[in-house]
Order: structure tokens, then sequence, then C-alpha cells
């Protein structure tokens, strides 16, 4: 089994109902464990401002799927989860699935890109994760708690329970 990361990111159609269904479709993710979610944490928007606030969590699962098909299974639950995609950068969606971490594989081909590409930069992921994995080192060697110092928290917020709790 691989330990792999996924970062969960909503502002359209109930942010923290969506959050939590995407939660509870990676648990039923073939030949997969969904083994922790974080919080669900309230972030203001990366990209144009005139959209909601986002709603943003990560999860870690062990997965035998590969990297592609695991890709495969979060597309298909963002499409599920009525997922439109649209030519605007950073525009609003019900759901966004990312995959972060896939063990400490470094993968840079046209589909996929692990570590996200924007993941060390992004408060709405770094705290989430630090929540979960707190002595986590990326596949680069940076250790996350290096990350996370340096990140501006820009009004990132603890909302709620990733279960409803
Ligand atoms: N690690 C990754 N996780 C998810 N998708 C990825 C990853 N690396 C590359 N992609 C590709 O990115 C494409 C576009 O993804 P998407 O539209 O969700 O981007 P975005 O969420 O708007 O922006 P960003 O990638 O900056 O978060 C996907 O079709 C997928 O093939
Ligand atoms: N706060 C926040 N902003 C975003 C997010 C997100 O998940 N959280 N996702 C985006 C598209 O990838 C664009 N902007």
């Amino acid at each position: 089994m691989i330990e792999v990361f996924v970062a969960i990111g909503s502002n359209l159609g109930n942010p923290v109902a969506q959050a939590r269904e995407a939660i509870a479709a990676l648990a039923t993710l073939p030949e997969s464990e969904l083994l922790q979610t974080s919080h669900l944490y309230g972030s203001r928007p990366m990209g144009p401002a005139d959209q909601p606030d986002y709603v943003n969590a990560v999860a870690r699962l062990h997965t035998r799927l590969g990297p592609l098909a695991l890709l495969d299974e979060l597309q298909r639950i963002e499409l599920a989860q009525g997922r439109v995609r649209k030519d605007e950068r950073w525009g609003p969606r019900t759901l966004d699935l990312d995959l972060l971490l896939y063990g400490d594989l470094v993968i840079n081909t046209e589909r996929l890109i692990v570590p996200h590409y924007g993941m060390k930069e992004r408060e709405f992921v770094l705290l989430p994760l630090a929540e979960i994995a707190p002595s986590l080192v990326l596949p680069c060697g940076t250790p996350l708690t290096e990350l996370v110092a340096r990140c501006p928290r820009n009004g990132l917020e603890i909302l709620a329970g990733a279960a409803g709790e």
C-alpha cells in the first residue's frame, strides 16, 4: 500500500456538504483505505476575488491504485458531484480533488504532476496537511513544518469536523 494525500476544495453548492460527500466517496475507492481527514477549513479564494470563499480539507489514504488510476477515480468523483470544467483559471467549482503526494514518487507528465505544483505555497493545503501529517517530509527533502512556518494564513480558519461533528 502506498500512502497518498488528496486535497479537497469546494466553493459552490453547499461547500461543506460537497466536501463531506467527497470524503464519503474517498472512503469507498477501490483497493484503497481512507485513513484520516483534516477538519474542514474556510479559506479566501486564491485567484479571482469575485467568487465565494472555499471549504478545504486534506485526506490521507492507503492505496494499491497506480497514480493515473487514482487520478481517474478522483476525476470521476469530481464529475459525480457536478463539476463542470470551465476555461477560467482558478474559477469557482463544486469540487476539486488534487493528488498532493503519492508516496515519495515524483511525477512530471502532461496529465499528472506530483507533488502537486501549487501545494508548497497554498495555506489551504499546507495547514490541513500539517494537521494530519505534522512530521511529513516532501520528496524534495523539505519538512512540511518549514513550509507551514513561512506560509501566510490569509484568514484560513477551522470551520467544522470532516464528518459533521
Ligand atoms: N497532482 C494533480 N492532481 C490533480 N490534477 C492534476 C495534478 N497534476 C496535474 N493535474 C491535471 O490538472 C488538470 C486541471 O486540473 P484543474 O482544472 O482541477 O486545475 P485547477 O484546480 O483549476 O488549478 P490548480 O491545478 O492550480 O489547482 C487535470 O485535468 C489533471 O490532469
Ligand atoms: N482558497 C481556495 N482558493 C482556490 C481553490 C481552493 O481550493 N481554495 N481552488 C482553486 C482552483 O484550484 C482556486 N482557488
